[in-house]
């Protein structure tokens, strides 16, 4: 079920999943779950593959299908933050070192660590993450680590906060637990600005069950725009 395809003229793209589930994903997105190895290429980890459950893959199609409408856009994810930032917005930001990895892509393997992908509603400044926890990011027992629950809402929020706003840091983050997230369950990381105050950026998130019967977590933070030279630098960030 696995196999090389070349695709694109020289491209050459490797086929990330078994046939049957690829086939899936190429019916409903055209990019299918290849993953460009074209050379200096980042890997996009925000699509589907083996290890992504019924859940994840109906959620994932349920978004795709609203990008049609242009509303929302697809964030891709990449193992390092500056990937993200197209190249001329680089400049004043440290370069990059080749041994770091962005946290929540720091398992290679699929499945066991954080798999998610976002989608962003800009007339909103809202950010969606759907989120299916690994059994690498266990806590109590059959559960998700608070930690890594704090992480993926920290992530979302925090890409809300850079596409309305910049480059910010997270200066302050709140979050009431109500129900433990199973590990590979599959939870909707809803998050949005709710006002920006000179240079804070105010937002509110909510973890919930993909049928929304299940409250998990309710977060607010703060966000700080780092101001360069006096200005706010706006960084621009690829989206597809
Ligand atoms: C988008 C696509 C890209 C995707 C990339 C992959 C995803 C990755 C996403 C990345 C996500 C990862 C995210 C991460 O992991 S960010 C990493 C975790 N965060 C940090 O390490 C931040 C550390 N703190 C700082 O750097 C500074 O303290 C900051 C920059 C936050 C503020 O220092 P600054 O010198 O600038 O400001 P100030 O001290 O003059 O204060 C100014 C105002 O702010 C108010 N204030 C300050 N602190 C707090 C507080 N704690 N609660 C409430 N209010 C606070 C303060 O009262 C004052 O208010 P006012 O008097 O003006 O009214």
């Amino acid at each position: 079920a696995w196999g090389w395809g070349l695709q694109g003229g020289s491209r050459l793209w490797v086929l990330e999943a078994p046939r049957s589930l690829c086939a899936h994903a190429c019916a409903q997105t055209g990019a299918g779950m290849f993953t460009p190895v074209s050379p200096g290429r980042p890997k996009d980890y925000a699509l589907p593959n083996a290890s992504w459950s019924r859940d994840m893959l109906d959620l994932y199609d349920r978004f795709l299908a609203m990008t049609k409408e242009g509303l929302w856009k697809r964030i891709p994810s990449y193992n390092n933050v500056l990937d993200h930032i197209p190249g001329k917005a680089l400049r004043g930001l440290p370069s990059r070192k080749k041994d770091t990895r962005l946290f929540l892509r720091s398992i290679e393997a699929e499945g066991v660590g954080f798999e998610y992908v976002m989608f962003l509603n800009s007339s909103e400044k809202r950010v969606v993450c759907l989120f299916q926890p690994g059994s690498y990011l266990e806590g109590h027992p059959g559960f998700a680590h608070g930690g890594s629950i704090a992480t993926i809402i920290d992530s979302t929020i925090g890409s809300c906060a850079i596409f309305v706003a910049g480059r910010v840091m997270t200066a302050n983050l709140s979050i009431n637990y109500m129900s433990p997230v199973p590990l590979g369950s599959v939870v909707l990381v809803d998050s949005k600005v709710d006002k920006v105050e000179g240079r804070k950026v105010f937002l509110s998130c909510k973890v919930q069950s993909v049928d929304g019967g299940t409250l998990h977590a309710e977060a607010t933070g703060k966000d700080r725009v780092q101001v360069a030279q006096g200005v706010c630098k706006r960084v621009g960030v690829g989206l597809c």
